[in-house]
Parts: C-alpha cells; structure tokens; sequence
C-alpha cells in the first residue's frame, strides 16, 4: 500500500471520466502555488475534480500533506475533504447576501484559523458584504468565491480558471488578489489555467498537461527553460525568478536586486530591501556577445554559459544560459537569430556575456521583520557591468511565506 509523505501533494489517476481517458501522476510541495496547465480539453479539470472526490477513479492515489484522500481503501466523500474550490463560475447562492454567502459552509467554531476578518481584508469585501450577488461585477463575484472557500478552512484551495469568464480589465483588476493569497497564507494552492502570462506571475511550481497525460511536473522555472519541453521553444519563451531587493539608487531611480550569478539593476520605485520580487525575462529580451561590452547602454550584462541550443523555425535559436562564471547562477533564455549564431561561432558550453534588455518585475512579497537590514545599499550604476557579476547571492527557486501566515 503507498504512504503518504508529509509535505506533498501527491496525486495520481488513471482510467476514464466519460470516456475520456486520464493518467496523471504528480508530487509537488504541499506548500506555495501549484500550476496545473495545459491546452484547452487536457483533463485539467477532471484532475480537480478528482482531487475534491467529485469524480472517482477507482486505481487512484490523493494525500494532501500526509492526509490520505484517496488509495486503495479509502475513499472520502467530497463533504469530507477540506478543500476550497473556485471555479470559472463563481456559483454564488443568489438569495444569500455577500455576507451571508461568505460563512456558508464556515464552521462554527471559533476562533476560526482564517478569520472571517482577515479574508474581508485581504479580499477587500468590506464594501460589498451587505449586497446581494446579482448586484456584483464579475470579478467581485470571483472575490467572493475565494473568500467562500478560504473560509470553510480547507487544507488546499483549488482554483479552477478562476478568471477564464472574466474580460480582461476585470481579470487585471482581481490578479492583485490571486497574487496576495500566496503571500499571505501558509495554505498550499492548486492554480488551474491555460494562460502562461498568469501562471508566471505567482506560480511556484508547474504541472504540465496535454491529452490526459501529465507530462511534466517541477519548480516553474525549471521547466520554462527546460531543453526537452515545449515552453523553451515557444515564441513566449521567458523565465521566472524570484530575486531579493538588496537596496535602491534614489539619483537614478533604480531598484537593485539579488539572484544567484547577478546583481540587475531595473528602473522601478523604491522596494524594502529583503522583499522578494518575481522577475519575468523574456527570452526575446536578451541578447549574448562574446566578449564583455566596453561601452553600451544595457545595465545588466553577466558573465553566462550556454547550456542548450534549441531551434525555433529555421531563422531563429533559442539559448538556454546559466548566468555566473562557469554557470553557476540562475538560468535564463536568450533568443537569437541563427544569423548571430553562427556568426559568433556560438556552441553548447560555451562562456558569453548575457545582455538583458528588459526586465518586468511582477508580483512583490514584503520581507519577514528579520531581513529587513537598516543599511541600504547602494551601487553605481557602473557596477551592473560583468564586473558585478561573480556575486552568488540569493537563492533561485521556491518563493516563501513571508508575512506570518494566517493558519
Ligand atoms: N461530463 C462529461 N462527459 C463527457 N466528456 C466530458 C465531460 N466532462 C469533460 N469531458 C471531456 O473530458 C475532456 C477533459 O475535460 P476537462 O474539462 O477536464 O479539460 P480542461 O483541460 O479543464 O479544459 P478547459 O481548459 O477548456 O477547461 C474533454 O475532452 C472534455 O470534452
């Protein structure tokens, strides 16, 4: 009989819902956001429902940090899973206030660990708690679906394309709000969507579907730069790290942070040093040169080693380079033109300068009271050159709770 290992989230399904055939195994975390993504019709969906005990596929495996759901014994009905569930419709009861809504289904016991006002806050519900549903926009009603489902105190909120209904003014305007939930609970999150530009801003880790089938599962920037899966090839290639601000250039309005192999320099307002800031860099914003430049307009150039080559069409090659000398930093994606390629002789293993042209910054966490240093520092410009570059600093990788958890 498989045991369940504290700390993950492990799942595996096999066999059909409605004819429609599943066989997905993963294990992640039990811990930050999990994105499950895939093409439309990939099963994520079913995996989810799954997961809840709505669907029940007998040769299966569920165990949410340790807590068996589902094996060859067990089977616990959905009313019995402590899981909060959101999905594209936020089915709210029409005839119940916001209010009302909101403590559905809430245990009664109190003190609650995700309090009633604590999710009113994070939410920002308070102007809405006396209305009746059909008086909310559609991205209101999505907020009052999280609220509804963080407050039946779940061990693992399931998001289902929770903005898949949502015009893209509401979805910008309720992102803020899917972002902040990791940062402020210490609640494993399962994120289901088929838009890669909402998965990078707050995912952790990634579950990569197509045709029923997990194909991959790991860190999410593991697998956005990884050789052999389709995200490193697309024409959206890009990556997500999570640096940590190390101090602010106030003359020239320039936020300084640490990644593993590099010290970037990004036009930005000023951030408390220790905040951890999630960084998108598009492949398409970076570019190599063989030799250090002497003299350019590029802030963040870094010493780097090829690690991969792969093709994109005939007229263009995506590079996958790991930043540091002799590569032992953070890994990001270049993409080139075949021309330059092979112009600049350039092979796998090969040492570059990496030139990144833009960096977006997305989601910001505040810092834990304890990394909060009083001495900011501060660093010429001059310094983002390959000089900066031998720095090994920071961590890649896993996002952490940084304020104290509501749980
Ligand atoms: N009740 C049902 N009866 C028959 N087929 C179904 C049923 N529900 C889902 N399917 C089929 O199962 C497959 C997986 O559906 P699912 O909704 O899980 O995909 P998905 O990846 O979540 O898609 P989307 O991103 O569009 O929501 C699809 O081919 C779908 O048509």
């Amino acid at each position: 009989m498989r045991t369940a290992t504290p700390g993950r989230i492990e799942i595996a399904f096999s066999g059909s819902i409605a004819s429609f055939p599943l066989d997905t195994q993963f294990s992640v975390p039990a811990k930050g956001v999990a994105a499950i993504f895939g093409p439309p019709g990939c099963g994520k969906t079913a995996v989810a429902r799954c997961i809840a005990g709505l669907e029940h596929l007998p040769a299966g495996f569920c165990a949410i940090d340790g807590d068996v759901w589902q094996d060859e014994t067990t089977f616990r009905p959905p009313h019995l899973r402590p899981i909060g569930y959101v999905s594209q419709d936020a089915s709210l009861f029409p005839h119940l206030s916001v209010r009302r809504n909101l403590l559905y289904g809430a245990p009664k016991p109190k003190p609650m660990p995700i309090a009633f006002d604590e999710v009113v806050e994070l939410l920002d519900l308070a102007p809405l708690l006396d209305r009746s549903p059909s008086h909310l926009s559609g991205g209101e009603r999505q907020r009052v679906a999280m609220g509804r489902a963080l407050l039946s105190q779940p061990r693992l909120l399931v998001m289902d394309e929770p903005l898949a209904a949502l015009h893209s003014r509401a979805k910008r305007e309720i992102l803020p709000f899917v972002e902040r939930l990791p940062e402020k609970l210490a609640l494993p999150m399962i994120y289901i969507g088929h838009d890669m530009a909402e998965i990078e801003r707050f995912a952790d880790y990634l579950v990569l579907m197509e045709r029923g089938m997990v194909t991959a599962a790991g860190p999410l920037h593991v697998l956005q730069s990884d050789p052999t899966l389709p995200l490193a090839t697309s024409h959206e290639a890009a990556i997500s790290l999570d640096a940590v601000v190390s101090g602010y250039d106030g003359r020239y309005g320039l936020l300084i942070l640490r990644l593993k192999g590099a010290r970037l320099l990004v036009p930005a307002p000023p951030l408390a040093p220790g905040v951890h800031q999630r960084l998108r860099i598009a492949a398409c914003d970076v570019s190599v040169a063989r030799e250090a430049p002497r003299a350019g307009s590029i802030l963040n150039v870094f010493p780097a080693r090829i690690r991969a080559c792969l093709s994109l069409g005939t007229a263009e090659i995506t590079l996958v380079l790991a930043l540091g000398t002799g590569g032992s930093g953070a890994e990001i994606m270049a993409r080139i033109t075949r021309f330059s390629f092979d112009s600049l002789g350039l092979k796998d293993g090969m040492d570059v300068f990496a030139q990144l042209k833009h960096i977006s910054l997305l989601s910001a966490s505040e810092p834990p009271p304890q990394t909060i240093s009083a001495s900011t520092p501060t660093a010429e410009p001059g310094q983002a050159s390959a000089a900066a570059c031998n720095e090994k600093l920071g961590t890649r990788g896993e996002r952490h709770h940084l304020k104290p958890p509501l749980l």
